[in-house]
Parts: structure tokens; sequence; C-alpha cells
């Protein structure tokens, strides 16, 4: 808990101290009501012996109503302050959110328990809000426990003792119940993973078109139905347990609170203490006994809570591996020599396989280099290893003779411009979505810009069409969005790449969604779009390959083929049968 209560007092120090200062304002009133009605009652008690009213009587009388005014008030600011630490507190850890997962590793979004943990971290900012309005609750219950419990003392120690006793078990009963619970959440957590992957893939718009048409709809609800069955007889069970064993306990606690009344009311009966003192009493152990047993649920409750908010903690404890060092280069502004691989082997964590294997690879500055090779064969980790997503496991990267690693990662990626396969369909507007190729670009240049990199992508003519043209929001997920095709997506991002003043232009697949002309087009300017740059290309469409001024075949993450097209179509390798076999299916 103690991370937990730092974030929530550096989401509002103010807010969350006014809360403590009210809530324990509001945990003290109750004592000092009852103390006044002490004073009130062994007044009027005077009244019936025919002695006069004390002095003071009416004052107290009006301290009684002034203490009652100011606990509705504190109650009611409280309320306030509680909703504005929500909002406080979900902005806060929203925005460290987002600020964690952008410094995070690739390879860490790719392992699914840390994927798992961001995602539910995610949820946590908003949905654990009710963890902190306990723990502000819990520390009222503890100082009005810790007040009647002090009265209580100064009375009797002996009856505070018994009190006590009969309130141990039930904590330790409550506490056992809180770790099973916990336990069998942590055991859960696989099965709830697929759960929550079914309900996703039952309701969402990507996969209702295959639901449908392969009428699947019934079978992922059978299988979520079967899944959450499980855990729910597997709660329920834990739930009657504790359900019998708390109320043995409570059976001990209730039997507890009453002796010690007894003990308080055969005190006045017997008259040693005074009917005003009794009541004082009688309400002293009530409200010690009733706030002893709420810690325990409200600590219960905060723990349940806190098992969740650990996935969050874990996720702020990640450490990213790739990072710039300190006093690290900048980027070269013009690359001289280029990239060279040196014995570059990498796997992907939990997978010995080695994906990239001893590779040695030079791409010349200003050289257009094609990426060829059959499905899995490494081409877009060597885009992940160029770009420095992924660092090598063995062997290392230069750009113009110096290691990735000692360049700052921040400029070296200002000077690449990669549009993955699966790149992203920003759901902006059409500007939007070229103009974050360069997002720091403001103003009228900028508008130049994204108007160039659209006719350099052909991007244009989608813009033309679309009724508001670059001021069109896309896709379908806000009011008044146009959806694009797959092929129309396609060229706004590619337009993003344009936008991107990189001296290295990264394509992965740029064709693979467009149209036999616009795939012509786009290659009919290709030598002029990539003029002074490095550029690689990655395709399965030789007729986009032959472009190339170099191409590279990769298998089984080694080059077995290097050279233009001419060469290999004439050497007759791999590369010549692949071509061949593509070639003779179109004609
Ligand atoms: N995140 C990952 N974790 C583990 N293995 C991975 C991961 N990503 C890719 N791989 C494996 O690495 C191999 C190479 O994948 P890569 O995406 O680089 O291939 P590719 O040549 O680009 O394929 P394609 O032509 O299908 O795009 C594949 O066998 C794949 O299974």
């Amino acid at each position: 808990m103690p991370p937990v209560l730092r974030i929530v007092w550096q989401s509002g120090r103010l807010v969350v101290g006014g809360n403590i200062a009210l809530r324990l304002l509001g945990a003290v009133i109750p004592i000092a009501m009852l103390a006044v009605s002490k004073v009130i009652i062994d007044g009027i008690v005077q009244v019936s012996k025919n002695q006069p009213l004390p002095e003071w009587f009416w004052a107290w009388v009006a301290a009684e109503f002034g203490l009652a005014l100011l606990g509705g008030l504190t109650g009611r600011t409280i309320g306030f302050l509680d909703s504005l630490l929500a909002d406080r507190f979900s902005r806060h850890l929203s925005i460290r959110i987002m600020e964690k997962a952008a410094r995070l590793d690739l390879l860490s979004y790719e392992d699914p328990v840390f994927y798992d943990k961001l995602e539910r971290a995610r949820v946590q900012a908003t949905d654990r809000i009710g963890m902190v309005h306990a723990t502000g609750t819990l520390l009222q219950q503890v100082v009005m426990a810790a007040g009647f419990c002090a009265t209580i003392f100064w009375f009797s120690p002996w009856l505070l003792v018994l009190l006590i006793a009969c309130i141990v078990p039930a904590f330790l009963g409550e506490s056992h119940f809180a770790f099973l619970g916990y336990s069998l959440s942590l055991r859960q957590t696989p099965v709830r993973r697929q759960i929550d992957y079914l309900r996703v893939l039952g309701a969402s718009r990507e996969s209702a078109k295959e639901l449908k048409l392969f009428g699947l709809a019934g079978h992922f609800t059978r299988q979520f139905e079967e899944l959450s069955n499980g855990i729910y007889e597997q709660n329920t069970s834990l739930g009657r347990r504790r359900l019998f064993a708390g109320a043995a306990l409570s059976l001990l606690t209730t039997s507890g609170y009453y002796g010690a009344y007894v003990y308080v009311v055969w005190r006045a009966a017997t008259g040693t203490i005074t009917p005003g003192s009794m009541t004082f009493l009688a309400g002293a152990i009530a409200g010690a006994s009733s706030n002893i047993q709420s810690i325990f649920s409200t600590f219960a409750s905060i723990a349940d809570q806190a098992l969740f908010l650990t996935d969050l903690l874990a996720f702020f404890s990640v450490t990213p591996k790739i990072t710039s060092k300190p006093h690290a280069l900048p980027a070269p502004r013009a690359i001289r020599d280029g990239f060279r691989m040196e014995h570059v082997s990498f796997s992907y964590p939990g997978n010995p396989r080695r994906v990239v294997e001893g590779l040695d690879l030079h791409l010349a500055a200003g050289e257009r280099v094609a990426l060829v090779g059959e499905n899995g064969q490494g081409k877009t980790t060597l885009v992940k290893l160029l770009t420095r997503l992924y660092d090598p496991t063995e062997g290392r990267i230069l750009l113009d003779g110096v290691d990735l690693r000692d360049y700052d990662l921040e400029s070296l990626h200002s000077q690449i411009g990669v549009i993955f396969q699966d790149f992203v369909r920003y759901e902006m507007t059409a500007r939007a979505n070229i103009a974050v190729g360069q997002i720091e670009m403001q103003g009228p240049e900028r508008e130049r810009r994204v108007k160039e990199a659209a006719r350099k992508s052909l991007a244009a003519d989608v813009i033309d069409r679309l009724p508001q043209g670059l001021n069109q929001q896309l896709g379908r997920r806000f009011e008044g969005g146009v959806d694009l095709s797959g092929g129309e997506w396609q060229k706004v991002a590619l337009a993003r790449a344009y936008m991107r003043d990189a001296q290295f232009l990264i394509l992965d697949e740029p064709a693979a969604a467009l149209d036999a002309r616009s795939e012509y087009d786009l290659f009919q300017r290709f030598a002029s779009l990539t003029q002074g740059k490095t550029a690689l290309l990655i395709s399965h469409r030789f007729s986009t390959v032959r472009m190339a001024d170099r191409i590279l075949v990769l298998e089984g993450g080694r080059v077995v083929e290097d050279g233009c097209h001419e060469r290999l179509l004439a050497e007759g390798g791999r590369y010549s049968a692949m071509f061949e076999l593509q070639a003779a299916s179109y004609r």
C-alpha cells in the first residue's frame, strides 16, 4: 500500500491533506457528542433529584447541536473532496501509465504476462479509486476506534481487554480468508485472461464479420460460460466457508460486546456510576466494537483491491533496457557509411530459436535495398533491429562506424521513417494522420509538408474524394468519421513516412494493399522519392522488388543471395525461382 498511497499523495497534495484533516475531525465529532450527551443526561438526572439545572446546561445542548451540524458539514465536504480526489487520481495515474508505456521496450509488449499487467493497470487507473476512499475511511475508523478504546481504558482497562480478546479471533479469521481469496485470485489469473479475451472477441467490431459468417458466436459464448462458471464455483465455495466461519466468529465478538455492556449497566444499577456515564460508556463500547469490526472489513476490502494494484506497481517497476546512454551521441545528420551489421544474431525471449543468425550486412548510404524471403524468415525482425526497437542478442549494428547503442535513441529515431506492415490507423483527421509523421512541425510549413507528402504517397487522391478533405475525421470510432479501404489507409500511412525528414526510409510491405495501378504509380516515383535517402523495402511482390538497386534474399535469418535483379535472375538461385513462380502465375 505505501507506494499506492504515494501515488495518491502525488495526484493532489492539497486535496489529500484536506481530506485527511476532515476525516480526523469527522472521527473526533462522535466521541465529543457522546461526552456532551453525558453532561446533559447527568444534568437532567440532577433535576429529577429536585436539584437545579447545572450552570451552562443550555450551552451544552447548543454545543451538541453545533457538533451535529459540524458532523453533517464535514461528511459532505469529505464526499466532495473524495470525488475531486477520484478524478485527480485516475487522471494522474493514466498520465503516468502513458508516460511509462512510452518508455518501455517493444519486447515487453510481446510478453503476454507483461501485456496482461499493462491491460489491467490501464483498467485500474479508473477502477480502483474505491481503494483510495476505503483508505480514508480506514483512517477515520482507526481514529474513532482509538478514541473509544481510550475512553473505555480510562474507565476500566479490563473491560477493554475483554472487548479486544473477543474481537481478535474475528480479525484472524478475516485475515485468513482475505489471504485465501488473494491466492485464489492469483491462481485464477490465466483463466481470467482467457475469459477477458473471449469477452472482447465476442463483442468487437474487428471480429464481428468472421463470427457471423463462420457461426462462431455461440461457440465462443459457450466457452466463456464454461470458464466463468468454473471461476464462479470456486469463488462461491470460498465465499460459503467465509460466511460460516465469519458468522461463528461474529457470535464471539457480539458476546464480548454484550459482556462489556452488561458490566456497565450493572455498575449503573448499583449506583457506582451515573446514568450519564453509563450512556457515555455504552456508546463508547458500541462505537469501539462496531469501528473495530469495520476496520477489519475495510481492511479486507483494501487488501482485495490491493491485489489488483500489485499489477500496476509491477508495471511501474519494469525498467526499459533499450535506453540512451548518458552523454549519448546525436545521430549523424548526413549518413556517410550507412548501416553495418556485424555477426548479428537475435532470438526472441522465451524462444531459443535464432530468428536472425550471424548476419553480416552493409547497407550503404543512399542505397535502395529490397529484402525478400518467405514468411517468417526474419525480415521484419531485421527492421526492428536496425531501428533499435530491439538490441541484438549477439553482435553489433554500426551506423557510420558507431554502435547504435551509443546514439541518443530519440535522435536516432528522428532520422528514420518507417511504416510497418501493421501500421496504425489513427482515428483522427486525415491531416493528423499524416502530420504525426513529424509531430513537432507546426504552422503553414506543416500544411505544405502534409500536402506534399500526400501527393508523393498517392494519398492526395484519396483525400480529395473525402467530403471534408484534410479535415475529414477518419475511422468509425467517432461521430462523422469516414472509414477508408485497406489500400487507402496504406496510402495515408505512407504519406506519414514521407512527412518525416528522415535519411533512412523503411517500408515494410508498402504496396500490400494497393491496387495494381497504384502500385505501379508509386514505384514509378520511388526512385525520385528516395533520392538522397537510404531506403529499405520489404515486399513479396517482385514487381516492387525489382525497382531496388540491390536485393537481399533472407532465409532462416541469413542473407543467402545478394545482388541486383538481373544478376540474381541470371544466377538462377532462390530469387530467380521465387520470381519465376510469381511471374508464371500471372501469365
Ligand atoms: N514477438 C515475437 N516473439 C517470438 N517470436 C517471434 C516474434 N515475432 C516474430 N517471431 C518469430 O520470428 C520469426 C521471424 O518473424 P518476422 O516477422 O521477422 O518474419 P518476416 O520475414 O517479416 O515474415 P512475413 O513475411 O510473414 O512478414 C517468425 O518465425 C516468428 O514466428
